[in-house]
């Protein structure tokens, strides 16, 4: 399920993800709530990721929060050239503890990080709110398609090896995979 505050990309991100498009010009902010469905192959086996598209305005805080309890994973977005929508993760880490399940798989995206010149969120300032909540981190461009498809593989990743896990088996690490992938050294620099 994607969830942050409305412009923040989320619907862009699963386009990008599902149709490898950018939806440029005009915003049409969602109603409620979407999902798209996409197959993956991990590691040799098909991962069905029914993908959860949610409505970031308040107005329809409600309807998503029925839809939390179900979620396996959760993709938080913010917008690294929007500061309020970043100030507004800690919002939403609380509505999650709240409303989702103990163990969902949860992943912080700064998102919109084609737009340099706007920036107004430090990748640092990102890393560092996720180290805080031990959360795995990536900066993210729906435009460029920037971590799109390893943001999805590595939640697609962790829920395979969650369902299929032997309890003495060694475990996926989100986080470990995350650092690894991430383009450009330490994790996700575009
Ligand atoms: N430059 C840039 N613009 C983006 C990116 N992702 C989304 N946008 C733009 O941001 C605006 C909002 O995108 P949406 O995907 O509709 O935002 P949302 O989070 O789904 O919004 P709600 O449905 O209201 O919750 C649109 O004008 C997009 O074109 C990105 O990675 N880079």
């Amino acid at each position: 399920m994607l969830v942050g505050d409305s412009g923040v990309g989320k619907t862009c991100l699963l386009v990008r993800f599902k149709d490898g498009a950018f939806l440029a010009g005009t915003f049409i902010s969602t109603v409620g709530i979407d999902f798209r469905n996409k197959v993956l192959d991990v590691d040799g086996m098909k991962v069905k990721l029914q993908i959860w598209d949610t409505a970031g305005q308040e107005r329809f805080r409600s309807v998503t929060h029925a839809y939390y309890r179900d979620a396996h994973a959760l993709l938080l977005l913010y917008d690294v050239s929007n500061k309020a929508s970043f100030d507004n993760i800690q919002a939403w880490l609380s509505e999650i503890q709240e409303h989702a399940h103990r163990d969902v798989v949860l992943m912080l995206l700064g998102n919109k990080v084609d737009s340099t010149q706007e920036r107004e969120v430090k990748r640092e300032d990102g890393e560092k709110l996720a180290k805080e909540y031990g959360l795995p981190f990536m900066e993210t461009s729906a435009k460029t398609g920037l971590n799109v498809d390893l943001a999805f593989t590595a939640i697609a990743k962790e829920l395979k090896q969650r369902s299929t896990m032997v309890p003495s088996e060694p475990r996926f690490q989100l986080h470990d995979y995350v650092k690894k992938e991430g383009r450009g050294g330490s994790c996700c620099r575009p």
